[in-house]
């Protein structure tokens, strides 16, 4: 039983001696994962700032990372934020202190004999940090040990060194602070073998070197591992356990004290030797003692536990920390990159404005190389277009908000100006002064160019540069606004050219565009600059007269307007007469609303043209009845086609040497459900403005041609209808020429059966009366003597007949004269005449006489309709014995 007791007593005894060393090989393995996480921590901490200023270096220009003041500058700018544990060196590549992050007068000290830079200049550790040994400081005399980077410029030449030296006092605080028993002891040491920081002995351990100690023997076999030894440093006996630090050269290294435990196994041993009469005793004792060790255990084992704890918070925010780290870097990386190879130009400037560096973006914008502009004021750059106020209110924007986004007009190298969206950005300083400005500049000049097209196109019109319809609708609404506020009135004034389409057909549209445009400025120049001049489309402008303070400057400037419409226009080698009709109307007078005034000036402008053109018209109410009569006929007009509503009625022409009728003019009619039959001058007008007179037209050729048809039966093949065709249908693209023909073809009538009407002016569109010749159908020259054709015009076209005006057929004396001399050279030109409009004998006997060919008029017979033609046509040519 005894020898049980005692058995069972030595192993309880021995299995407490095995759980306390692991206890304490575990205990020692948590410090250093603690110890080294707080490492790791503070050296990438220190690291973070070192890759900082070497990218800031990097981009300066090459005269300022070389000198001291820039540095100083630069390294100041961050000093704040350093404590005493450490700051910033900048070693030039000879080794010569530049200048400190603290400030102090560091030139002159040598460092080129120092590892940390030599590591350097050899380059064997490129775009790494390196650790260099512990010493003391040459100029601190503090115990130090110390972190470097290489700096090179973006052309990757040696810059020198930033280097960053750690009082070793804060791992010993920390250390110190650490241990919760005495007997533990915590080392960093070197990777070459020197120890940084130690406690406890730490003044003793300083940059001791432990390379050929039993740490080493043991770091060269395994990075990480346990090992009982003496200390070198306290000749203490200790469980040692080692980790080297992943990635840098640096050792942690916790010991435990041994003795304790080898002091309890000894006595638990001599204890249980003591004999059967002390063992129940002895249990006793070795319960509460036992009970003792597993509640000191226990203890420890919760304070492990909380160390292991703490130790894994420190990993986890090591490990976040490496990314951050990792991703500071990248992207310290990528905006270096950014920098030099983005498409947008870049600008930083100190807080002065004065350029530090720009990128090869700005350099291709500006024309000006990077050298050329380092020093020289931002400012410099703008163009004089921009006043002093602008940049007044850039600087205000930015000082207030520390930023500013707009456009400005800068000047490049070779003088030219661009136009550029620029951003400014701040960069503050830790007190929050600003440090630097950045700015973003992309060339907007091309973009901004086709902006101002597309606005031009839409707001102005192309021909004359005047404001189009819609900018002119934005206009007269400021300007009614303007008058709503100074309470002067305002005029708005319709013109329009007469009988402008004349031009056209006689000269062609490139003249008619000419004299627009000479009509424009002809109109800009009748008006004060203030005034308003628009195109509101064709032949149709107005005039914005506002703040009026005279009623009689609206007169006056009407009459200039008349006088310069009616001055003769010089287009090219010809010269064109025409005139104006104006319409007037006032604001606030005669309407509230832009709409009401537009209508107004319309009104007035079109009883100007009523009352016979080249005048202008006061807006009065009565005109509103005018036009409403004259829009609603033109939505019957629309209609009267479809309800059958138009007539056409022939007028005889007659042979005047036997007084038969060998030919018919057809005359269109409206037969109006309200109005009677209305002739073609009180809706042909109405018709061609609305664009319905090609729809007209051709419905009454297709009608002529029936009835030809029927007439060519009943009298002859060489009967003959004429039908008149407006300057408008031939303004149309000729597709219809080719519509008749074929309608003629259908019905087989030759083409020689229709004669086209057309005036003298509408002789000189050459190409289309050409087009009309080779169809064979035949021309007659209607109203001639009234218009301007010259004689050799008219061979050159071969046009079949003139057709005397009525006037020159009613007159005598003169008028009977000219008409004789028509006659005559028509004749003798091949061409047949016919006198229009005769209404008395003497008129007949004095045609006649003349030899004219054909007569046309009352008195022969009114205009009828077919079927009253096709009897007396049936009576003409019935036989003669019936
Ligand atoms: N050359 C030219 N002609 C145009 C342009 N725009 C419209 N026109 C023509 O301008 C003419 C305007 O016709 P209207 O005002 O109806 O007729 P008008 O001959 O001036 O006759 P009234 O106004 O009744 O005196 C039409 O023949 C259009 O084809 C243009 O940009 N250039």
């Amino acid at each position: 039983m005894a020898s049980l007791a005692i058995a069972v007593v030595v192993s309880q005894f021995h299995a407490s001696y095995v759980e306390r060393e692991l206890a304490v090989q575990t205990q020692t393995e948590h410090y250093v994962k603690a110890m080294e996480a707080h490492v790791i921590y503070s050296i990438q901490s220190v690291d973070l700032s070192l890759i900082g200023f070497a990218n800031a270096i990097k981009v300066l220009p090459a005269k300022q990372s070389q000198s001291a003041g820039t540095m100083a500058d630069l390294l100041s700018w961050k000093g704040s934020s350093f404590n005493s544990d450490y700051w910033i060196t900048f070693v030039d590549p000879k080794g010569n202190a530049i200048a400190t992050s603290t400030g102090d007068k560091v030139l002159g000290a040598s460092y080129a004999d120092r590892d940390y830079f030599k590591v350097h200049v050899r380059n064997t550790y490129p775009g790494k940090l390196f650790i260099g040994e512990p010493a003391v400081g040459k100029v601190s005399k503090k115990r130090l040990f110390f972190l470097s980077r290489r700096v090179e410029s973006a052309k990757g030449e040696f810059l020198g060194v930033v280097v960053a030296p750690l009082n070793v006092d804060r791992y010993i605080n920390v250390f110190q602070n650490s241990r919760f028993d005495s007997d533990i002891s915590i080392s960093l040491v070197h990777g070459g073998g020197k120890v940084i920081a130690r406690v406890p002995n730490s003044d003793q351990a300083f940059a001791r070197d432990l390379s050929s100690t039993a740490l080493f023997d043991n770091v060269r076999r395994t990075s990480t591992g346990t090992y009982k030894t003496v200390s070198v440093i306290d000749k203490l006996s200790r469980v040692f356990s080692y980790r080297v630090i992943d990635g840098l050269p640096l050792i942690i290294v916790v010991g435990s004290n041994d003795d304790e435990t080898a002091r309890l196994l000894q006595q638990n041993y001599v204890t249980a030797g003591c004999g059967l009469t002390a063992l129940l005793l002895l249990m006793w004792i070795a319960g509460i003692f036992s009970l003792r060790t597993y509640t000191r255990q226990e203890e420890r084992e919760i304070r492990y536990r909380t160390l292991y704890s703490a130790s894994r918070e420190m990993e986890r925010q090591l490990l976040d920390n490496e990314e951050q780290r990792k991703k500071n870097e990248e992207s310290m990386k990528q905006a270096a990159l950014l920098f030099q190879n983005s498409g947008e130009g870049m600008m930083v400037t100190d807080a002065r404005g004065q350029i530090l560096t720009v990128n090869p973006a700005f350099s291709l914008l500006s024309g000006y190389k990077e050298k050329e502009l380092v020093g020289h004021r931002a400012y410099d750059l703008a163009s004089s277009r921009n006043d002093k106020e602008f940049f007044d209110r850039i600087f205000e924007c930015v000082s207030k908000t520390g930023y500013w986004k707009g456009e400005i007009w800068q000047k490049s190298k070779d003088g030219e100006e661009y136009l550029v969206s620029m951003l400014i950005n701040t960069v503050h300083d830790d007190e929050g002064n600003p440090f630097r400005y950045v700015a973003l500049l992309s060339d907007i000049t091309q973009k901004k160019a086709s902006e101002e097209l597309i606005w031009r196109q839409a707001n102005f019109d192309a021909l004359t540069g005047l404001p189009n319809r819609r900018m002119f609708n934005e206009h007269l609404r400021l300007e009614m606004k303007k008058t709503d506020r100074s309470h002067l009135p305002m005029a708005l004034i319709f013109v329009d050219l007469d009988h402008f389409k004349e031009v056209n057909d006689t000269l062609g549209h490139d003249k008619g565009d000419m004299l627009l445009k000479e009509v424009a400025s002809r109109l800009s120049a009748s008006v004060r600059s203030t005034d308003i001049v628009s195109r509101l489309g064709g032949d149709e402008f107005t005039v914005i007269l506002s703040e009026l303070h005279n009623a009689a400057d609206v007169v006056r400037t009407a009459q200039d307007i008349l006088r310069k419409m009616s001055t003769p226009f010089h287009l090219g080698e010809h010269i064109a007469h025409i005139s104006s009709s104006i319409g007037i109307t006032l604001y606030p007078e005669d309407g509230r609303d832009a709409e009401t005034l537009i209508k107004n000036a319309d009104q007035a402008m079109y009883t100007a043209k009523e009352q016979g053109r080249n005048r202008f018209n006061y807006f009065a109410p009565f005109m509103q009845e005018a036009t409403h009569t004259r829009m609603t006929l033109v939505s019957e007009l629309r209609e009267a086609l479809q309800r059958d509503q138009l007539r056409v009625l022939y007028q005889p022409i007659i042979d005047l040497s036997n007084g038969a009728i060998v030919k018919a003019e057809a005359l269109v009619r409206w037969q109006h459900p309200s109005r009677g039959l209305l002739a073609p001058a009180e809706f042909i007008g109405l018709a061609e403005s609305s664009g319905m007179i090609k729809g007209i037209g051709d419905w009454v050729f297709q009608q002529a041609a029936r009835e030809v048809l029927k007439l060519q039966a009943i009298s002859s093949p060489s009967f003959q209808i004429s039908v008149n065709k407006s300057a408008w249908q031939f303004r149309d693209d000729g597709s219809n020429y080719q519509l008749w023909l074929d309608f003629l073809r259908q019905l087989k009538l030759s083409p020689r059966s229709i004669i086209i009407e057309v005036t003298e002016n509408l002789l000189l569109e050459s190409d289309r009366m050409l087009a009309l010749q080779h169809a064979h159908m035949q021309i007659a020259i209607d109203d001639f003597g009234a218009g301007n054709c010259p004689v050799s015009v008219l061979k050159q076209f071969g046009v079949d007949y003139l057709k005397i005006a009525p006037g020159f057929v009613a007159a005598k004396g003169d008028g009977l004269q000219i008409s004789e001399a028509i006659i005559a050279m028509a004749h003798k030109l091949g061409i047949q005449v016919v006198a229009e409009g005769i209404e008395t004998q003497q008129q007949l006997a004095a045609m006649t006489a003349a030899g004219c060919d054909f007569g046309q008029g009352y008195l022969l017979s009114k205009p009828i309709s077919g079927e009253e033609l096709e009897k007396q046509l049936q009576k003409q040519y019935a036989p003669v014995g019936k």
